[in-house]
């Protein structure tokens, strides 16, 4: 199989300032692929423009071989690419098995008709995705938390709930916005043993960070800079690279 995921020459501009300039880069099946860069590089606005949250001015993204770029979010969702945010967006008055069975809900095959007449197949379905939460909560260590709302978890609690409703979905490619990010050291150790474990199950992922520590679980990191990727390798490569330490890590 060829990549998951192409990212095709893509430049985005708001207004007058010019945010990427013509970046390119393939994820490859299996992969835990990084995404580096120092604050303001361009990170997020091409995370948005991957997971269908903005339209690029100039490029295109290819997904499982088909161009994506004007298909929308829901549409990249149903077709196996899935994204978390740099704030968990968890449903707070849910629990967490319930927030696991809302992530559920898109790969069901009932229609809006059929669930309000409550029919066979709705309740097989629902009672699939109850099991399969249950199986997951177990995965991620949330049995104690099973039943209490995911807005009263702290926040590192709170990311785990996010990306095991993500993993809810079978996602063909997970892509995750600064995962890391509000984590203590012993959650992000937890985090990056579980990002190994879902890659391990043959999950490929794609990670943006400027979180050196967590790019450790990556195989191939893609470093950018002012809009542009300014090297590609291992993050050993990164890290003795030239380039890559001037402009990200100031050294
Ligand atoms: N909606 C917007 N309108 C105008 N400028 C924006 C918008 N979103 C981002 N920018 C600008 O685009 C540039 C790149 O921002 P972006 O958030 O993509 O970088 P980043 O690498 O994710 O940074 P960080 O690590 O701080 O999140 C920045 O100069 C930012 O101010």
């Amino acid at each position: 199989m060829g990549s998951i995921l192409e990212v095709r020459d893509v430049s985005h501009r708001f207004g007058g300032l010019q945010v990427l300039k013509g970046v390119s880069f393939d994820v490859a099946p299996g992969s835990i692929t990084g995404l580096i860069g120092p604050n303001g590089a361009g990170k997020s606005t091409l995370f948005n423009i991957i997971s269908g949250f903005l339209t690029p001015s100039v490029g295109d993204i290819v997904f499982l071989g088909q161009t994506t770029t004007d298909r929308g979010i829901a549409a990249r969702s149903r077709a196996g690419l899935q994204r978390t945010f740099q704030t968990p967006q968890v449903f707070r008055d849910l629990t967490v098995r319930e927030n696991l069975v809302a992530g559920c809900h898109m790969r069901g095959r009932t229609g809006v008709l059929e669930a309000f007449f409550g029919l066979p197949n709705v309740r097989r379905e629902m009672a699939d995705a109850r099991r399969r939460a249950d199986e997951i909560i177990e995965r991620f260590d949330l049995g104690p938390w099973r039943e209490i709302p995911a807005g009263e978890l702290p926040a590192g609690r709170q990311r785990m709930v996010e990306l095991a409703r993500a993993v809810m979905c079978e996602p063909k490619l997970l892509c995750l916005d600064e995962p890391s990010s509000g984590l203590s050291t012993t959650e992000v150790q937890t985090l990056m043993e579980t990002l190994e474990r879902l890659n391990a199950d043959g999950m490929t992922v794609l990670l943006v960070s400027h979180d050196m520590k967590l790019m450790e679980v990556t195989s191939m990191v893609h470093a950018l800079c002012f809009g542009e990727i300014i090297a590609s390798g291992s993050l050993h490569a990164m890290r003795e690279s030239p380039r890559v330490r001037e402009a990200y890590l100031g050294t």
